[in-house]
This record gives C-alpha cells, sequence and structure tokens, in this order.
C-alpha cells in the first residue's frame, strides 16, 4: 500500500461515518447561509506576475510537524498581505493534523479564495466543502476512478466552486482532461514515495491546452524555484512547507513572489 492509499482507505471510513451524522436538510441549511464562493479560478487568472496559492499545512506525511505555533488566522492574514492569491488549508485531520474548523477561521481571515485541501472521494464532500464555506476543491486523479472524479466535480461545480484537479504524469493529465475543469494541478511529489521532482511541471505544462489554468504544486522553496517555472510558462504555485517554516510568513510570502510581470 502506497501512502495515498492509506489516506483514501481512510478517507472512506471518516467520510462514511461524517455522512451518518448529518442529514441532507442540515447541511443544506448550512450552505444556504455560507458565503458566497470567491472565485478561486479567477483570482489566480487576474493574479499579474507570480500568482500564489498558499497553503496553511501544520504537518504532512512526509515532514511531520512543519509550524508548532500553528495559528491559522495569523498565517491566512499575512500570506494576503504578502501578496498570496488564494490560500489552500489543509482539513486533513489524521495525516496533515488539520481541522474543518482551520478552513472557516482562514477564510473568515481574509478577502481571497480558499480551496479546501483534502481527500475527495464521495460527492457529499463537495457539499460539506462549501458548507465550510470553501471556494474550491481538490481532487487528485491518481485516487478516483474517472466516474467518481466527474461526479464529484458536477456536484462541486453545482455548488458554485471551482476544483483544482491534481495530476502527475501524462496518463493522469489526459483523464484530467476528459473533466470539465480547466484548472489543473501537477503535483511535484510523488505521492506514492514522496520524491519530488519540479522537472514534472515543466514537462506538463507543455501538454496543457492553452485554455488551461496550470498550477504546479510542492518542492517549490525559492523565488528562483518560481522564476525558473516562469521560464517554461508556468505562473501559478501552491506552496506550503516553504512558508510555514518562515517566522515572518509575510515577509517570505512577500520576498518569494514581490515585483513580478507575466
Ligand atoms: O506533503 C505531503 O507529505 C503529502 C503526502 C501525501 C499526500 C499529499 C501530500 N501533500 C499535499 C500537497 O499537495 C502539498 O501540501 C502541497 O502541494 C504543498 O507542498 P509543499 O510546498 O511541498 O509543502
Amino acid at each position: 500500500m502506497t501512502i495515498l492509499d492509506t489516506i483514501v482507505a481512510h478517507k472512506r471510513t471518516e467520510v462514511a461515518a461524517r455522512k451518518a451524522a448529518t442529514t441532507d436538510a442540515a447541511l443544506a441549511a448550512r450552505i444556504a447561509v455560507a458565503s458566497p464562493p470567491r472565485g478561486f479560478r479567477a483570482a489566480l487568472d487576474a493574479k499579474p506576475g507570480h500568482a500564489l496559492i498558499a497553503e496553511i499545512k501544520k504537518a504532512s506525511p512526509s515532514k511531520g510537524l512543519i509550524r508548532a505555533d500553528f495559528d491559522p488566522p495569523a498565517h491566512a492574514r499575512a500570506y494576503q498581505a504578502g501578496g498570496a492569491a488564494c490560500l489552500s488549508v489543509l482539513t486533513d485531520e489524521r495525516f496533515f493534523q488539520g481541522a474543518d474548523d482551520y478552513l472557516v477561521q482562514a477564510r473568515a481571515a481574509v478577502s481571497i479564495p480558499v480551496i479546501r485541501k483534502d481527500f475527495m472521494v464521495d460527492p457529499w464532500q463537495a457539499a460539506e466543502s462549501r458548507a465550510l464555506g470553501a471556494d474550491a476543491i481538490l481532487l487528485i486523479v491518481a485516487a478516483l476512478d474517472d466516474a467518481t472524479l466527474a461526479k464529484i466535480e458536477v456536484a462541486a461545480i453545482d455548488h458554485g466552486m471551482d476544483v483544482l484537479v491534481e495530476v502527475h504524469d501524462e496518463v493522469e493529465l489526459d483523464r484530467a482532461l476528459k473533466l470539465r475543469s480547466r484548472l489543473i494541478g501537477c503535483n511535484n511529489r510523488d505521492l506514492r514515495d514522496f520524491s519530488v521532482d519540479v522537472a514534472r511541471s515543466y514537462r506538463l505544462k507543455t501538454l496543457a491546452p492553452a485554455d488551461c489554468t496550470f498550477v504546479a504544486e510542492s518542492g517549490l522553496t525559492t523565488r528562483s524555484d518560481l522564476d525558473a517555472m516562469a521560464d517554461h510558462g508556468v505562473h501559478c504555485f501552491l506552496i506550503g512547507e516553504a512558508l510555514m517554516r518562515q517566522q515572518d510568513v509575510e515577509a517570505a510570502t512577500r520576498m518569494l513572489i514581490g515585483q513580478t510581470e507575466r
């Protein structure tokens, strides 16, 4: 079993328990009063220069604890002040020490859109994500069959959210392009063995259609990493660890992405 298999198996059990603990009517009532979606992809496309999805990430399976003095609303404000286009908030508890409430707190602290970073296995989670206030969800192609991907995507779109479809090779990109979303993330981290290869993004960017918003994810740490991506036509980035390890998150964010043009 890979770590992704382990996470997905756990998530199926967790989601079954969550579904059993609430009614459709209760979930619908929460969605009815949720703040409207903010337009996740549009915020990336509108950003001049390097467009950053800044991740609020306490811990990970590959690195263990990343940030001891973890403070989601403070990190959210720092990321926005530093120039991030969007936020990503990990809500998985078991493997990332995340929480639903971190998303709620972070989104309430800023005006930029927020993606719920979790492991989607069931269309019900799209509704749950919207009830939490998410503006977008992540779909990991490696974790699901085509039919399930399509069902979750439709549920997310029906709730007005964007969908970041994550791939890590050419076969997964072909599968992703059967979906409606044209927001594609290339994860440079292989979720089976944790190895990181930023050249994955260089390669897949050349294969992605021009109408896609293409996001390079994972393993990016320095301004020169982002400038090298831009030389390959990649302008959108999802970064967690490198920023979460900085004492001054706002200054580090500004240093990473400031003063750039496309
Ligand atoms: O980060 C991990 O160890 C990990 C392990 C298994 C599945 C997913 C994992 N990470 C999720 C992510 O996609 C990253 O948090 C995100 O791309 C940011 O990466 P980084 O900048 O390297 O923290």
